[in-house]
């Protein structure tokens, strides 16, 4: 039997201009009960992030505050992804193993304590306790006057690298570094580390070719965008430039594309950064007029010479930070300096810019202002709401929206042009994938089981995928992998290519699944950005009815293996017109024309019917049905 949406008692709150909801607001004094029963009280709200809010938590008959506890809607990729990264790689013994290993006193790598699901006014929130961590140093950048002292910034960068080897070693990316990212410690006696936060965009590393990935492509937050990430590839090389970028900017100057003020277009940004790198040498010497700080130079010009899946020398770029301290005098020890000084070089003494956030929020509100004009009232509509945000609010970074349609993006550099080309026919499924109509909106909204050695197999890419697998028995149909966000829509023609959305029929009320390459860009400067609006326009009115049964498995990517399915001996596809008010063509009148059946695995590995045998990818799935 086809299975509806789960439902629910309230819908999430979707926060303007995103894809993902924001979270209900938790009472001080609210105990979330964990999965290993542990109990947590919510303190006050210490951070929102663009998906979740962070508050100080402590476990339940203690005083401290000395945990926090991050909320997302249940289906919100982001944390699941993070919750993942950490249950898999970032256990406590590891990370002092680690340290033992290379001799170091403290890691700036977060683990976490606790997680769980809870229902916050009626509506089923995932959450995460992690340790307490200070302030974010963002805010030191900012009070500069945009910059970081010199000998803080090479320390920031040796505790980042060793935080990256630590990633790294386990397979892992973290895509999205910056100041907001990095806290100091909890306490005075924690300030001389920084720690990484936001594992939200974590990701496997690609260790064989270098495949474009329009799915991801830009991901992270544009300015650091590394060129990997904008090709939508993760590598080690790219979380070493996306470094490079900050340090560059927290020694107090602009970085090119955010001078020239191209944030609000991803692709002029990737462009820009290509020219950028092409002659790191040079475009250096442009930005810093009194002379390129040496360890910098050596860094981004090391950076540029990596391949896409060389393991960097951590030791060669620590060493070049290193060396910098001691030229300066500088002890790598003790709390981290935020206060400006004047320094016996001219790296970055010179005057602070006179440049607040909120002046350089408004630039960016502008910037998007002015990209969106003339343009379709979608890009209109983004631009007012750009406009909107630009009134100053120093903490709540929230994303702007400059949704840029992938084919308008083009990137008519030669590199671009192959990249496009190259992700358009890794984007491709498999000829033989049959029609399919139906919009499935899926969701991540139940608990997942947090048994890491039982999902050995599962890839913890940053965002939940869409995946057309290999079809269950049967039919025989396959697919190449293809993907959408679980609440995006994907479709495919009758040839299973992929084809832009169309609108659904009202009398085809039921799921419609939707593939579509195209991706449309979300976000702001300052704040990740996610590439996974796959739905941009409508492009046809054509839809295609037909019975298929799905069976999706959830992690952080959704594999949906689609097998088509005979009904009452007849064929199981029908095409529709797709007009609204199309009758149904399936022989029985009662049942819609498109029925989903999704298999939400069971662990009951016994029963031989296939819809209830388990599945370790399968924890869980909620499919609703699209009506437009
Ligand atoms: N463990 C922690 N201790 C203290 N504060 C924290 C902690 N984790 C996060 N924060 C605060 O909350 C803010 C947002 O956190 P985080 O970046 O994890 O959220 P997010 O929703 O993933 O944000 P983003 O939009 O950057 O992806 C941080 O900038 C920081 O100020």
């Amino acid at each position: 039997m086809p299975r509806a949406a789960k439902p629910k008692a309230a819908p999430a709150k979707k926060a303007k201009g995103k894809l993902y909801a924001m979270p209900e607001k938790i009472k001080e004094g609210t105990i979330l009960t964990d999965l290993a029963k542990g109990q947590w009280r919510i303190g006050p709200s210490i951070g929102i992030g663009g998906f979740g809010e962070i508050y100080a938590a402590c476990r339940n008959g203690e005083k401290n505050y000395d945990a926090v506890v991050k909320c997302e809607p249940h289906g919100n990729g982001p944390l699941f992804v993070e919750m993942h990264f950490y249950l898999r790689n970032a256990k406590l013994e590891e990370i002092k193993q680690f340290q033992k290993q290379r001799k170091l006193k403290s890691l700036g790598m977060p683990y976490i304590l606790a997680n769980g699901s809870s229902d916050i006014n009626g509506q089923k929130h995932r959450f995460i306790v992690m340790p307490r961590y200070g302030s974010d140093i963002y805010k030191f950048y900012v009070q500069n006057g945009n910059r970081l002292p010199e000998a803080t910034i090479y320390r920031l960068a040796l505790q980042m690298l060793d935080v990256y080897q630590f990633i790294h070693n386990s397979g892992y990316v973290h895509a999205d570094l910056k100041a907001a990212n990095i806290l100091l410690g909890h306490g005075k006696n924690d300030n001389g580390q920084a720690y990484l936060v936001d594992f939200g965009l974590a990701s496997h590393f690609v260790t064989g070719d270098f495949k474009p990935d329009p799915r991801k492509m830009h991901n992270g937050t544009i300015e650091y965008t590394s060129r990997d990430a904008h090709l939508g590839v993760p590598t080690r090389r790219s979380d070493l430039e996306i470094l490079g970028y900050n340090l560059i900017e927290w020694m107090g100057v602009e970085l090119p594309w955010v001078k020239q003020k191209l944030l609000a277009v991803p692709v002029k940004v990737q462009q820009a950064k290509e020219t950028f790198m092409n002659d790191v040498n040079a475009s250096l010497k442009a930005l810093f007029a009194k002379g390129v700080p040496a360890a910098i130079g050596d860094y981004m010009k090391y950076v540029v010479k990596l391949t896409h899946n060389e393991q960097p020398d951590y030791d060669k770029c620590r060493e070049w930070f290193a060396n910098a301290l001691k030229q300066m005098k500088v002890a790598n020890s003790g709390d981290l300096d935020f206060a400006l000084k004047p320094q016996s070089n001219n790296n970055n003494n010179s005057p602070p810019v006179k440049k607040t956030a909120a002046k350089r929020k408004k630039e960016a509100a502008d910037e998007e202002l002015e990209e969106n004009a003339d343009q379709t009232p979608r890009g209109r509509q983004a631009a007012n709401k750009a406009g909107a945000r630009a009134k100053p609010s120093p903490k709540l970074k929230k994303n702007a929206v400059a949704d840029e349609d992938f084919e308008e993006n083009v990137d008519n550099t030669p590199r671009g042009k192959v990249a496009a080309k190259k992700a358009e026919t890794a984007a491709k499924p498999s000829p033989k994938i049959k029609k399919e109509a139906s919009v499935v909106s899926l969701d991540s909204s139940d608990d997942v089981i947090l048994d890491t050695d039982e999902e050995e197999d599962v890839d913890y890419t940053p965002r939940r995928k869409l995946a057309a697998n290999k079809a269950v028995g049967g039919a025989g149909d396959s697919s190449s992998l293809q993907r959408g966000s679980p609440k995006k829509r994907v479709k495919l023609d009758t040839n299973g290519t992929p084809k832009a959305p169309t609108p659904a029929p009202a009398a085809a009320s039921s799921a419609k699944l939707n593939f579509s390459p195209m991706p449309s860009m979300r976000g702001r400067a300052g704040k990740t950005l996610i590439n996974d609006d796959l739905t941009p326009q409508p492009r046809s009115n054509k839809t295609y009815e037909f019975n298929f049964e799905l069976d999706v498995s959830m992690d952080a990517n959704v594999i949906v293996n689609v097998k088509r399915k005979k009904k009452g001996g007849q064929s199981s596809s029908k095409v529709s017109n797709g007009t609204s008010g199309t009758p149904s063509r399936t022989p029985n009148k009662d049942s819609p024309a498109t029925r989903v059946n999704l298999r939400k695995v069971t662990s009951d590995i016994s029963t031989p019917n296939s819809a209830s045998r388990k599945s370790p990818r399968t924890p869980a799935v909620t499919v609703r049905k699209f009506r437009h």
